[in-house]
């Protein structure tokens, strides 16, 4: 093991922070000294099991990792993903600075502008009825037909900025079973819809199938010559969006260093422009980019993303614990656990190193979450009194958009204070006790039932505050989380920026779709495999 982590590893056994409420009762500053701004947002880890002895071994182990080497070189455009030889650009599609991004010798920022202004034309037009469907009705409703990072960046973020959507009504459709664009399409008009359909390598099945289905709507409705007007796409391929006949001046390109997952502020981001228009979404690529530089700049210390990913990796390879869950107390944030999970799984779920041998630590956690209050009444039982220990990330906005309802976001923000509070005191076992006897409960009721009403407490969270969930906040809230995976994936040693873990399935569901279609036989498959298919085809009508 390397020094450093048994290092870590007996400071952490050793530690009075591991005692959540001895530490807090013991230095009153104790917040003041764990927790660190950026603008308006605020990340308080003082209730992690942290100390400055482990602090500052985990600064030293950043150090020795060479974390801020490898950070310059993804800024700088080096083809850190080895196994795809690719450079990792994304902050070239928010660089609001405009300096020059060199990629195999040339610049990319003409590029990525030039994307950008005619990505902001066509989602005027489309806002503006400018552009018009082949009826010459304006469009009323677009629909996304993408899947993963195609998918999971524009609706998770259309959602989350519902206060500043003013454009046509959005769809999302990702799912290969027809019931998706089924029930998303049954109450639209042919002739006042728009699809967007997105895809990076346009060779995903789902997209593929859906789109198809979604050409026939609009061709059965309004005839062939009808779905030029009813299409646009966004891709890499350029060369099949045109095989699958739509119009050049419809598709939106970006380019191999974007990565699915970390799409969302390219062309991908096309629905939520026409949502919210295109100031709104430069904006929102405004704050990425000031988290960006602060990532590049702030010491370590007070490094929102640096420290997140130091704690991450505190708390998954130090201390064991295999889960994390993100809970917004803002219910406009539903789908950014989905989100992070493509995010922080696909890039982090690894076994090899980038040096091409087994791993000798974890690598990512299982992430997962629901918006508070909800999760209170469903999952949070066990992260209080469960037998596992699951770290948490609250975050809470001091503002709502709802100023007449201020008193129900005074509820929100108590109770998203009040479960960081009960996870990190706990109730001791006197306290139980005495709190039933206060109520009138015998001293044997009292021993009885004082066990069940105990929390150990000493359950670790990070709270983030913010002023308001703006589309610039939000940006800078996905951005500390992608640089978040970053610096975890440099400790984990691995590669955050491939996905070979989803091309087995895919092979596979190739093979067996001829089995299922009862064209094939199963045989070959195990029996399991088999079986399944067998009973699949006896009910099937
Ligand atoms: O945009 P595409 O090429 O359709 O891919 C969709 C998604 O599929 C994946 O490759 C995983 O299956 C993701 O990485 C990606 O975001």
């Amino acid at each position: 093991m390397n020094a450093l982590l048994k290092s870590l590893t007996e400071a952490a056994k050793n530690s009075a922070a591991t005692d959540l409420r001895a530490a807090f009762a013991a230095d009153p500053d104790r917040f003041a000294k764990f927790s660190i701004s950026f603008e308006d947002l605020l990340m308080d880890f003082s209730k992690t099991a942290i100390n400055d002895e482990i602090l500052s071994l985990l600064v030293k182990l950043a150090a020795e990792t060479g974390v801020e080497d490898k950070r310059a070189a993804m800024f700088s455009g080096e083809k850190i993903n080895i196994t795809e030889d690719r450079a990792v650009l994304h902050t070239a599609l928010r660089n609001r600075s405009n300096t020059p991004v060199m990629v195999d010798g040339a610049d990319v920022m003409p590029d990525v502008n030039a994307v950008l202004a005619a990505m902001g034309t066509f989602a005027e037009g489309i806002r503006s009825g400018t552009i018009k469907g082949a009826t010459g009705k304006a469009f009323t409703d677009v629909v996304n037909i993408g899947i993963g990072g195609s998918d999971l960046g524009p609706a998770m973020t259309t959602l989350a900025l519902a206060p500043f959507h003013d454009g046509p009504k959005l769809h999302y459709v990702s799912n290969v079973d027809g019931a998706h664009i089924a029930d998303t399409i049954k109450d639209l008009d042919p002739a006042t819809t728009l699809f967007i359909v997105a895809s990076k390598t346009f060779t995903t099945i789902e997209t593929m199938t859906n789109a198809k289905t979604a050409r026939t709507f609009i061709a059965d409705a309004l005839g062939e010559e009808a779905v030029g007007h009813h299409f646009c796409a966004v891709s890499t391929a350029l060369d099949k969006v045109a095989a699958f006949g739509i119009e050049e001046e419809r598709v939106f390109g970006f380019w191999d260093w974007v990565g699915g997952r970390y799409s969302i502020w390219s062309a991908i981001g096309l629905p939520l422009m026409i949502a919210i228009g295109a100031d709104d979404f430069g904006r929102f690529l405004d704050g990425a980019h000031a988290m960006d530089n602060h990532f590049r700049e702030a010491p370590v210390t007070g490094n929102l993303p640096f420290m997140l990913g130091l704690l991450g990796y505190y708390q998954r390879v130090v201390l064991g614990y295999p889960s994390r869950a993100v809970i917004p107390y803002d219910q406009r944030m539903s789908r950014f656990a989905a989100y992070l999970q493509q995010l922080d799984m696909e890039s982090n779920g690894k076994s090899v190193t980038i040096e091409s041998e087994d791993v000798t630590t974890p690598t990512g956690p299982i992430v997962w979450g629901e918006p508070g209050t909800n999760g209170q009444h469903a999952f949070f039982q066990l992260l209080h009194q469960g037998t596992n220990i699951i770290p948490i990330e609250f975050m809470i906005a001091a503002n709502g958009f709802e100023p007449e309802l201020r008193h129900q976001h005074q509820l929100l923000m108590a109770n998203c204070l009040a479960q960081s509070e009960a996870l990190m005191k706990g109730r001791t076992l006197d306290e139980a006790k005495a709190q039933l006897l206060a109520k009138g409960a015998d001293e044997a009721t009292a021993a009885k039932i004082g066990p069940h009403r105990v929390f150990s407490g000493n359950r670790p969270s990070i709270t983030f505050v913010y002023d308001s969930l703006t589309p610039y906040a939000l940006g800078r809230m996905i951005a500390l989380y992608e640089h978040r995976v970053f610096v975890e994936g440099v400790l984990f040693g691995i590669n955050s920026f491939d996905q070979w873990g989803v091309e087995l399935g895919k092979e596979l569901a190739t093979g067996l779709l001829p089995v299922v279609s009862g064209k094939e036989s199963a045989d070959g498959h195990d029996s399991s495999t088999a079986g399944l298919v067998s009973v699949l085809l006896k009910a099937a009508k």
